[in-house]
């Protein structure tokens, strides 16, 4: 950490590397009184992304807060993006050229690493946290070498501001032994760490405050069924505003199935697959060395909607999908749909949309029925509406009910949480502007330790 005193009103950088995009936020830390609704502690200066790093050409986009009604995002496709600390690299050249902004006032930089095995504070990157998290490379495959290697560049870029380390998994410290637990050698297990992590925390820890917000309601009585759905998708249920199961496990390969991810399958599926599972592969696609098996390597990134459609936007899936209606059924009575064949769109849509539901009713029941809302959120979450559609209603006998006009209007939507359901009492609708940067900030920014 460097030795100066940070000052109270000092910049936030908040990066968040996901599998394939990286979002960044800059915010103003203020006195608690913020001109944006939601923001509390912090004040935004400016948004940029860079998405489909895995799959390029990379497509990015930089805004400046001030300019939000007046202009357009400034948005771009990028040719030489092919990882997370060159996306990184392009958002500091255009901080520079396109912003008053300067660099040497921020004063912390957040990252959301995925995994954080034992670790549940946010922490400083020092050599030994480092190195914790470099170790636990192996479980996130996809996030954590990827949020190292931001961490290096922007430790070497912004030499005054300290890097601090935030964690998905610290949200779900909670999940309960039998529930985190898996049915195998205790010793084994406990010996190598072998149990439910959870990932997606920063995200849900925001959407609680914000439902808790938009309900008006404490989020300690809180009893929600939320959905995280964007390249990685996972579900979480929430008991008394405390995180009780979410279907990512020990690493985020499980649960549900993502853009290159197979979700939950047999366990032995892999060895049947391939008889190389064990084999270590090196990924040309990896930000760091991160050793990976070719089981591994299968089950992250040659699965998914990739593997069943050749995209890994669901974007393109849902609207290949309702171009060739006249294949509804066409699933049905066949063991194989080719991806050649124009029948994969559904059975990608419908697979996704059966996993979710089955997950669904599985915390509905683990909440005694007592739920006070179902949300949508993540980029697939918060933007298609035929998703949210097929899901509620597959989730109607439990007393969801979707309202029609209210869910295709979400996007013309003002405000973090929206409403897409008929039921104003219990059992709500609701979908909810994820924004995991904001999370680490406002925590940041409260945190006195890394202001004094
Ligand atoms: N209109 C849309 N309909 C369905 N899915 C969409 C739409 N727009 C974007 N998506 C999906 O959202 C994903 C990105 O979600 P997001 O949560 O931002 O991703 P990440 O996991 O990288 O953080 C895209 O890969 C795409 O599959
Ligand atoms: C944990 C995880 O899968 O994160 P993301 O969806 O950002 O890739
Ligand atoms: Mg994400």
């Amino acid at each position: 950490m460097p030795e100066h005193r940070a000052p109270k009103d000092g910049l936030i950088l908040a990066i968040n590397a996901g599998s394939s995009s990286l979002k960044i936020s800059l915010y103003r830390r203020t006195d608690g009184h913020a001109t944006s609704p939601g923001h509390g502690a912090v004040e935004l200066l400016l948004t940029s992304s860079i998405t489909n790093i895995s799959s390029p050409p990379a497509s990015f986009t930089f805004q400046l807060a001030s300019h939000k009604e007046g202009r357009e995002a400034k948005k771009e496709s990028v040719d030489g993006i092919k990882d997370h600390a060159a996306a990184f690299s392009y958002f500091l050249d255009h901080l520079k050229n396109e912003s008053r902004i300067d660099r040497e006032s921020i004063v912390h930089v957040c990252h959301r690493v995925v995994h954080g095995g034992d670790y549940y504070e946010p922490v400083i990157i020092d050599s030994e946290s480092y190195h914790h998290i470099e170790n636990l490379s192996d479980l996130a495959p996809l996030h954590n070498g990827a949020a190292l290697s931001v961490m290096k560049s922007a430790i070497e870029s912004l030499p005054k501001a300290s890097s601090i380390a935030y964690f998905d998994t610290t949200f779900h410290r909670s999940i309960p032994l039998h529930i985190a637990s898996y049915a195998i050698n205790p010793e084994v297990a406990h010996k190598r760490g072998l149990k439910k992590y959870g990932f997606h925390g920063l995200s849900y820890a925001y959407i609680l405050g914000a439902v808790g917000h938009y309900l008006q309601k404490d989020t300690s009585s809180l009893n929600l069924i939320i959905m995280h759905l964007g390249s990685g998708a996972s579900l979480c249920a929430i008991r008394n505003g405390q995180s009780l199961d979410t279907s990512m496990g020990l690493t985020p390969v499980s649960g549900l199935p993502g853009a290159t991810r197979s979700g939950l399958v047999d366990p032995s599926l892999i060895f049947h697959y391939t008889n190389r599972a064990g084999r270590i592969t090196h990924d040309p696609h990896q930000a760091v060395d991160v050793r990976v098996t070719q089981a591994e390597q299968i089950l992250n990134l040659e699965s998914g909607w990739k593997a069943l459609t050749g995209t890994s936007d669901f974007g393109e899936v849902v609207k290949n999908m309702q171009e060739h209606l006249q294949h509804q059924g066409a699933t049905q009575g066949r063991d194989v749909v080719d991806w050649q064949s124009e029948a994969k769109w559904k059975l990608a849509f419908d697979l996704f949309v059966d996993r979710i539901v089955g997950f669904v009713g599985s915390y509905y029941v683990r909440l005694g029925g007592k739920v006070d809302a179902l949300v949508f959120s993540g980029g697939i979450g918060e933007k298609s509406v035929e998703l949210r559609e097929a899901v509620v209603r597959n989730a109607e006998c439990l007393g969801f009910q979707l309202d029609e006009a209210a869910n295709a209007k979400v996007g013309e939507q003002e405000g973090v949480a929206v409403n897409a359901g008929k039921r104003a009492d219990t059992s709500r609708v609701l979908v909810c502007r994820t924004d995991e940067q904001l999370e680490m900030a406002k925590e940041c920014a409260l945190e006195e330790k890394f202001w004094q």
